[in-house]
């Protein structure tokens, strides 16, 4: 629901609009009205979209429609389906228009999916058939804010400001202007410079007012700016009024950067109680999944406020919490710079390919005129060009490796399979077939380390990745998903069969012959399993579940494996000798 919001909210830039009765409007009229509604008329939308698919169209129209529909299913959240239809559409599509807009749904298409990778890819596209368009056309700016909106999501800040500062430039409207101030404040506050220029601010809320969720945000990147600038009153000065406006909103992203900027300099200022119940206002809601960092911040803003009350314990939990979000937030961003870094490499990769061409024609065509020297000079560089074109392949090896795989282990890493998972998990839901997590953590790693040497440590890890992953079958996924804990993903199991999988993988651990490490002791795991059936098709859920039951696990002595039990406070499943418990 939230990526919906999310991707309705990016856009937003792009759709405003009017309408008549669409049986008696012509197409082109009709599919004009259809490309400048805003994303909030849906219904209008698919009543257009219908009358269109009952009526004989041009080729071009034809694409327009097919676009719409496109558009209608990420609108309603099917994201796989949208990017299906747009990606074939794009194969055939002749109007440079249907190409950007199309290309524009998919870039925000692919960041709904957090499938940064394949989204670089697009706006990659994306600029090269906005050349296409004027610079002047609500289209070609439309575009650009989206591109701001995608870099600065996959943290690129830099590249979020060199577009934003471009639509700034050119801007030629209030929609497009507010967008472009936005997200010029947004990119400077993270990177943590100057404004590039003092009248921003004033142009902002200017431009941002007849749109009240933009203007909202407006204040709440201004706000970012002022806490950077220690300026705690004007912080409050700027939020206080607007609360009311951002719970109206009921939009997560807002509410977080609001309430937490306002409570800072609430807490700066020395008022506790205001900071601390807007705190925990923020931790009541479902905002998780908006911004782990802001609620990181959120975490250690009300940990400092409890221990400053000498409430030690809830500090030390909710210290807990931000340290495991921070974590996750730090995956993510690795996870979006291999992306990033992957999709440059790529794009060197196609330069070479296209150069390569070149040089081969330019070779024939030598030939064909017998001209010796030539020849030989031009097969030089298409050696020196194939070397390069060889290196380059493995560079980009290399980096889906370290994107994707665990350099100790060789199994998957965490970002890659929260990945995985996901899609597996979609999958799952979606052809209505079971799915079983197993997660699994080694029992007193720390004293393997600490008696015999970390090389030792991390020859045991690469047992443990090794003979668990004899235990996989095909479509499985298996990884690395923190220090000393794995996890499989099981599809097509339910908790039985993978109780059976966690045992014996148990019991694998358990019979590692450590003497070829040059030390006797035995290595153990705490295992925790879930499915479908008890924690739903969440990644989220079902790995917060297995992992409460690693919990128990652990907690019964190590060296077991457990079944979550939603109803249960503990169940213990299976002992190390593999009778039943509970
Ligand atoms: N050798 C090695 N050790 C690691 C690696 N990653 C994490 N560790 C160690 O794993 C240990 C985990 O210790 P704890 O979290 O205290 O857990 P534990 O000792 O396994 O105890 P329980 O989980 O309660 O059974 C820490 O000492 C980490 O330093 C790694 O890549 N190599």
């Amino acid at each position: 629901m939230l990526k919906q919001y999310i991707f309705c909210f990016c856009m937003f830039f792009i759709f405003s609009g009017v309408g008549y009765s669409a049986e008696q409007t012509d197409s082109s009229q009709l599919i004009d009205e259809a490309v400048s509604l805003r994303s909030s008329s849906k219904g209008r939308l698919t009543e257009i979209v219908q009358v269109l698919k009952s009526r004989d169209l041009s080729r071009e129209e034809q694409e327009y429609l097919t676009y719409l529909e496109g558009y209608l299913l990420a609108a309603q959240g099917s994201f796989k389906n949208s990017g299906k239809v747009i990606e074939g559409l794009l194969e055939t599509s002749v109007v440079a228009e249907v190409r950007v807009l199309s290309t524009t749904l998919l870039v925000n298409v692919n960041a709904a999916q957090g499938n940064w990778s394949k989204g670089l890819a697009s706006t990659q596209v994306l600029t090269l058939h906005m050349q296409e368009l004027n610079k002047s056309s609500n289209l070609y700016q439309n575009a650009l804010a989206v591109k701001g909106v995608f870099y600065n999501q996959i943290e690129q800040f830099e590249l979020g400001l060199a577009s934003a500062l471009e639509l700034f430039s050119i801007a030629s409207g209030d929609r497009q202007t507010c967008a472009a101030a936005n997200l010029i404040i947004e990119s400077s506050n993270r990177l943590n410079k100057p404004l590039p220029d003092s009248t921003i601010p004033a142009s902002a809320f200017e431009a941002c007012q007849s749109y009240k969720v933009l203007e909202a945000f407006t204040a709440t990147y201004m706000a970012e700016r002022h806490l950077l600038e220690s300026k705690h009153s004007d912080v409050i000065a700027l939020l206080e009024s607007r609360v009311t406006f951002f719970n109206q909103t009921k939009y997560p992203p807002l509410i977080l950067n609001g309430f937490y900027a306002l409570a800072k300099a609430y807490w700066q200022q020395g008022l506790v109680a205001k900071a601390e119940q807007l705190l925990e206002q923020l931790l009541a809601m479902d905002v998780a999944n908006s911004n782990k960092a802001k609620l990181a911040d959120v975490l250690l803003l009300l940990a400092k406020i409890r221990y400053s009350q000498g409430q030690l314990g809830n500090a030390f939990e909710l210290m807990q919490r931000h340290v495991k979000l921070r974590e996750q937030y730090l995956n993510d961003v690795t996870a979006k710079r291999l992306a990033f870094q992957l999709a440059q490499q790529h794009s060197i990769e196609k330069d070479n390919e296209i150069k390569l061409l070149a040089a081969n024609k330019l070779l024939l065509a030598a030939e064909t005129e017998n001209n010796r020297l030539l020849i030989l000079l031009l097969s030089l560089v298409l050696i020196l060009l194939c070397l390069y074109v060889f290196r380059s392949h493995r560079n980009q090896q290399r980096l889906r490796q370290l994107a994707e795989f665990d350099a100790l282990t060789g199994v998957h890493n965490r970002g890659h399979f929260t990945q995985l998972a996901k899609s597996a998990l979609q999958f799952s839901q979606d052809s209505k077939k079971s799915v079983a997590v197993v997660l699994f953590d080694l029992d007193l790693f720390k004293k393997v380390n600490d008696t015999y040497g970390h090389a030792c440590g991390d020859w045991v890890l690469k047992q443990v990745a090794g003979v668990c992953q004899e235990l996989t079958r095909k479509n499985d996924v298996f990884a690395r998903v923190g220090g000393e804990e794995f996890c499989f993903l099981l599809l097509g199991c339910d908790s039985h069969t993978a109780l059976d999988v966690a045992e014996k993988c148990r019991r694998a651990i358990y019979g590692i012959d450590t003497k070829k490490s040059g030390f006797d002791f035995k290595v153990s795991g705490s295992f925790g399993v879930s499915d479908n059936q008890l924690s739903g098709y969440n990644l989220d859920r079902i790995l917060a579940d297995a992992d409460e039951a690693l919990y128990c696990a652990k907690s019964s002595g190590r060296n077991t494996v457990y079944l979550y039990d939603p109803g249960a406070e503990q169940t213990a499943l299976l002992r190390p000798d593999g009778s039943l418990v509970s």
